[in-house]
């Protein structure tokens, strides 16, 4: 600890991280904080290392691996420094990876690596080097493990478990030691955590007097809903209001179907209305009345009763309106291949099952990505063939080819809603004033 460092107290590693982005440090890390704020005992730090580039590492431990956490409410910001984090590391690095993971005190790993890290294969993949990490705990002897999934994906503590399980099946020793050693927990995690600016750097300083190279911003709300056992213990999350349940399907639903289909809804129709950022989409009628549909279409599928869902709106409405967060369209569309699957088809699917009729509004979301996916603006490796192949004077092939990649498995497609997204190609594409210069020119 240097003498020009803010950090009070360094905290045993008793977490490992991987995939040290803006999100975990928002979320997981400050949940830590509260809880060893609240801890008599010694509490739990994290050693927390990147999933691709060493750059989030570099920058934390030139700091002492301690950051401001900048709450930017609608009325104004505060700050704090989160200082959960004991360590900061390279996710290449492989030993120092393996040492963490078979430390005998370390109990939890949690995991932010985007949607598309979960499709990931290869050795340099986070499936692996989670497969990697267990095999050396394993050979050292260390007590049982809790996998923590913290993406936005349906399942994801089973998704985990079945991406280890099939990168470890050449050794079925280890599979075995996984099934008996490691618990996969699922996790429902809200909050919304858009990418700082260099302008939060000066902001951070005034708040708190550090001179912080990369604070975070992100908004006061925030949930984490969690199914499973912690075989070698936990913090004490729930001080600061984390809720440990049996069943997580009911709040994934919720969280996946309204908050991340509304901001999907939001970023693709947005772009086309030429918009930046969220509020500015909530203040367009057009995106708003889009919103609006696709929780319509949702509210008949998901298991709460009508007043509980119109809190829900409620709170999502004036989340979404805090201009103070500007959280960036471009960031949300990004990987739409592997975002609107747990989103938008889903949801479209339990319609379907449920005998309604087919979702118009999610219809017209995943029309309105395939008009994003001609433009200059897409970022997503995982439709890169459809983008070479797409040619939107045929609608109904742009359709068939789009849902075709989002759902590769024929029987779950629902030829009703395919239709539906082409004729909301023909329907986007006539409202003039839906489309910018770009897209126009794209087609
Ligand atoms: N930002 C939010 O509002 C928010 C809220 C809820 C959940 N999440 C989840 O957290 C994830 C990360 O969000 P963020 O805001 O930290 O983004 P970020 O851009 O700040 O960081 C992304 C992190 O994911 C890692 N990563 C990316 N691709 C990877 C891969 N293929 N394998 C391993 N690691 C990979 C990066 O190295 C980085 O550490 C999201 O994709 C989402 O699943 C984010
Ligand atoms: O973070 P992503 O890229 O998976 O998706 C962007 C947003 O839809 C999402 O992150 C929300 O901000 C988040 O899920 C809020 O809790």
């Amino acid at each position: 600890m240097g003498a020009d460092s803010p950090r009070t107290k360094r905290h045993p590693v008793r977490i490992v991280h991987l995939g040290l982005g803006a999100f975990h440090r928002a979320h997981q890390a400050w949940y830590t904080q509260l809880a060893n704020d609240a801890d008599t005992d010694e509490g739990w730090g994290i050693a927390a290392f990147t999933g691709r580039s060493p750059d989030a590492a570099t920058v934390l431990a030139a700091q002492d691996d301690v950051y401001t956490l900048i709450e930017r409410a609608g009325a104004g910001d505060s700050a704090r420094l989160i200082e959960s984090i004991s360590v900061a590391a390279d996710g290449a690095d492989e030993s120092l990876w393996r040492a963490a993971m078979a430390d005998p005190a370390v109990a939890i790993v949690t995991l932010t690596i985007t949607e598309a890290g979960y499709r990931a294969m290869g050795p340099a993949s986070a499936g692996a080097r989670l497969a990697d990490g267990l095999r050396a705990r394993r050979a050292a002897g260390s007590p049982p493990i809790a996998v923590v999934s913290c993406d936005n994906l349906p399942g994801n503590g089973e998704v985990v478990r079945d991406l280890v399980r099939g990168i470890a099946s050449t050794d079925p020793g280890l599979v075995d030691w996984v099934d008996g050693n490691v618990s996969f927990v699922s996790t429902m995690v809200d909050r919304i955590t858009p990418a700082s600016t260099p302008r939060d750097q000066a902001i951070a300083r005034t708040l708190t007097g550090f001179a912080d190279a990369a604070p975070v911003v992100t908004e006061p709300f925030s949930e984490w809903v969690l199914s499973g056992a912690f075989p070698s213990g936990r913090p004490e999350w729930d001080v600061a209001g984390a809720r440990f349940v049996d069943d997580i399907e009911p709040f994934e639903r919720r969280k996946l179907w309204l908050l991340n289909a509304g901001h999907s809804a939001l970023a693709y129709l947005g772009l086309l209305r030429e918009c930046t950022t969220i509020a500015e989409a909530m203040a367009d009628s057009v995106c708003r009345d889009a919103l609006e549909a696709v929780w319509a279409e949702a509210s008949p599928v998901l298991p709460f009763d009508a007043a509980e869902l119109e809190v829900q709106f409620a709170t999502l409405r004036s989340r979404f309106e805090n201009a103070r967060i500007e959280h960036r369209l471009v960031q949300i569309a990004q990987d739409g291949s592997q975002k609107l699957p747990p989103r938008i088809l889903d949801a479209a699917r339990a319609r379907a099952e449920a005998g309604l009729p087919v979702g118009v509004a999610e219809a017209r979301v995943v029309a309105a990505w395939i008009i994003h996916l001609t433009t200059d603006a897409v970022r997503d490796p995982g439709a890169q063939a459809l983008v070479r192949m797409l040619d939107l004077r045929d609608v109904e092939a742009s359709a068939h080819d789009a849902i075709a990649l989002l759902e590769p498995e024929p029987s779950r497609v629902d030829a009703a809603f395919v239709a539906e997204v082409a004729r909301q190609l023909v329907e986007l594409r006539r409202l003039d004033d839906l489309t910018t210069p770009e897209t126009r020119g794209a087609r």
